[in-house]
Parts: C-alpha cells; sequence; structure tokens
C-alpha cells in the first residue's frame, strides 16, 4: 500500500498535487492508496489560530474523490513518537508521499528520514507556488478572514464555500421583504470570513443552482450579539430551507456590515445590495456566455 499523511484543510492546489502522486505512485505500483488525513493542526491548539477552512466531515468528503480516506485523530497521535507512529499506522506500508518538511509524531519530531531509515520509500512532493507565494491552508486562512475571496480561487483551486444546516430564527427578515436562511456551519472551529455582504452562489438541495446575497456578521442594527452569523437571500427563490443543508460558494465581497440608525435604511441598503447582486451576476453570466462564444 501506499499513503500520504497530512491534515490536508481546505484541499488546495497544493495537496491535489500530492494526491495526484499518490494516485500516480499506487498504480505504477499496482497498489491500494489511502491518505490518512490528520484531524487538526497543532496550530488548533494556539489561541491565535483562526480556524479550520472545512470541517473534518468536508474534508473526508473532498478527499475521499481521490482516494481512501483515515481520520486520525490529533489528539490521540500528537504524543506518539516517531517509532510508536510508524508501528502503529505504518505496518506493511510500501511507500509514503508527503509534501515539503513533512514532520509527524510527539514535538514534530519524525521526518522523511526516519521513515526512509524505517525501509519506507518517500515521495516528497515540491511547494506549489502560485503569484510567487507558497500555496499553504494559513495563506488562504488569512484571504478569507480580510474578506478577499476573488483572490482565492487559484491557492485553492474553487471559491472558497461555506455549508450547513438551515435554522428557524426570529423571522424577522421575511418582515422586512428578505427572507434569509440562516446557515449552521456546526461545531467546529471554522475560520470566519470578515463581516460584511458578499455576493455568492447557492447549490440547493435539489442541485439546483441560484445567486445570491449574503450577510455575515453581528448585524449591529438588530442585535447586540457578537455571535457570527451566516445569512444568504436567495435570489429569484421562494420556499421553504429549514433543516436543508445549503452549500454556499462565496464568489465577491459587497461592503462591510454596517450600523444603521433605522430598520428603514437598513432596508434601503439592503436593497441596493440586491441591485449589485444582480448586475454582478449579469456580467458573470455575459462573460461565461461571450467566452462561450469565443470557441473555447
Ligand atoms: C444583503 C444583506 C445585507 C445586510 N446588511 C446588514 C448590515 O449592514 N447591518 C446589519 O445590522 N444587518 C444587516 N443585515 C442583516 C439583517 O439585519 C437581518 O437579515 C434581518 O434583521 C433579519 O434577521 P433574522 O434572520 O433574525 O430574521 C443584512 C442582511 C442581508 C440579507
Ligand atoms: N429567497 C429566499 N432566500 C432565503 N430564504 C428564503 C427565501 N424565500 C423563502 N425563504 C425561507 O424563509 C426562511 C427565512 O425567513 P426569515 O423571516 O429570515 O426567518 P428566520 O429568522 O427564521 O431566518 C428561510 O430559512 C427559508 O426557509
Amino acid at each position: 500500500m501506499v499513503v500520504s499523511i497530512g491534515v490536508f484543510d481546505g484541499v488546495h492546489i497544493g495537496h491535489r498535487r500530492v494526491l495526484e502522486k499518490l494516485r500516480e505512485v499506487a498504480s505504477s505500483k499496482k497498489m491500494p492508496a489511502l491518505v490518512f488525513t490528520i484531524s487538526h493542526p497543532p496550530e488548533y491548539l494556539s489561541p491565535d489560530f483562526p480556524g479550520l477552512l472545512l470541517s473534518v466531515e468536508e474534508r473526508v468528503a473532498i478527499l475521499s474523490r481521490f482516494s481512501e480516506v483515515v481520520v486520525l485523530d490529533f489528539f490521540q497521535i500528537k504524543d506518539l513518537s516517531p517509532k510508536e507512529f510508524v508501528e502503529k499506522y505504518l505496518p506493511g506500508v510500501f511507500g509514503v508521499v508527503v509534501g515539503r518538511d513533512f514532520r509527524f509524531g510527539k514535538n514534530a519530531e519524525g521526518d522523511t528520514s526516519f521513515l526512509r531509515k524505517n525501509g519506507l520509500e518517500v515521495y516528497e512532493v515540491p511547494d506549489t507556488i502560485v503569484n510567487g507565494k507558497k500555496v499553504s491552508s494559513s495563506l488562504i486562512r488569512k484571504l478569507v478572514q480580510e474578506g478577499r475571496v476573488e483572490e482565492i480561487p487559484p491557492y485553492l483551486g474553487r471559491y472558497y464555500e461555506i455549508s450547513g444546516i438551515v435554522y428557524r430564527d426570529r423571522q424577522f427578515g421575511r418582515k422586512l421583504g428578505f427572507p434569509t436562511a440562516n446557515i449552521d456551519r456546526g461545531r467546529e472551529k471554522l475560520v470566519n470570513l470578515k463581516n460584511g455582504v458578499y455576493l455568492v452562489k447557492v447549490n440547493l438541495p435539489n442541485q439546483e443552482e441560484k445567486f445570491g446575497v449574503m450577510n455575515v456578521g453581528f448585524r449591529p442594527t438588530v442585535s447586540d450579539s457578537t455571535h457570527v452569523k451566516y445569512e444568504v437571500y436567495i435570489l429569484d427563490f421562494e420556499g421553504d430551507l429549514y433543516g436543508a443543508h445549503l452549500k454556499v460558494e462565496v464568489l465577491k465581497f459587497i461592503r462591510p456590515e454596517k450600523k444603521f440608525n433605522s430598520i428603514e435604511e437598513l432596508k434601503n441598503t439592503i436593497t441596493q445590495d440586491v441591485e449589485t447582486a444582480k448586475r454582478l451576476m449579469d456580467d458573470i453570466i455575459n462573460s461565461k456566455l461571450s467566452r462561450r462564444g469565443d470557441g473555447e
């Protein structure tokens, strides 16, 4: 068997190169491939850690498109010596495909030379560089936190996406004329987008895709909560989404969140946000159509 080991948070294009190499080595050796994904990075324990890009379930769902996947609980492996790690997880393994600087075990004492000494073939995949920068989960987390979502696709390989179950709230949105699906992102500590309004594309449970406007933040006009809320007003949609699982691609930052002096001002601004979103949506649709017209 050939394995890959790492956190793989985000499953970005650098991770994808490692996964492609894993598949290539496994098929050339006619061996099965397996990814060990470590539930959390060591930085998770630091108070400064901004949060994961994906929940472990979301990550496993993406990794499963490339290979069989097994989750290693970080809290169970973090104190193993390199020798204990190899004995416990790598018996019978032929080779290991990892990124550069791969470390494992207690105090990150294990490295690729330790693996080689223990008879394993090691395939090290070089760093992936985009725009002169090394692609990394921490670089993408920073772009998410700064709301720079349009800059994310070259590193992540797709737009940043949030997902979760739609929950019921106090139903003020529909009174305002803009019902919003509130998304519960789950219990995991996930990175938060900068507070503000975004153009998004929503994947509905029936696989239909709709554009929308998402507000991320505390809703200072109507609440004094400090819990970050994710809520989406879906364009050209009517229906009940309570309990549904939504995936939301975050395409563009529109404006920061504001505290308005009246509900009327809030309502007028949301009306403008919807106009802005419709214009941007038309631009996206037209640019796709014209690209198709170029005969690509
Ligand atoms: C496009 C959009 C932009 C929003 N912008 C703001 C904002 O700048 N400030 C704010 O306090 N609330 C903002 N909100 C949140 C509204 O206050 C919230 O949707 C409304 O109070 C309904 O809340 P409910 O989910 O509790 O029913 C925005 C909502 C949407 C859909
Ligand atoms: N265009 C739409 N965009 C988002 N949600 C909608 C839309 N039309 C209907 N809904 C439904 O309305 C609910 C949101 O209404 P809202 O009054 O904001 O209530 P709540 O405070 O419970 O979120 C959504 O969860 C969904 O079920």
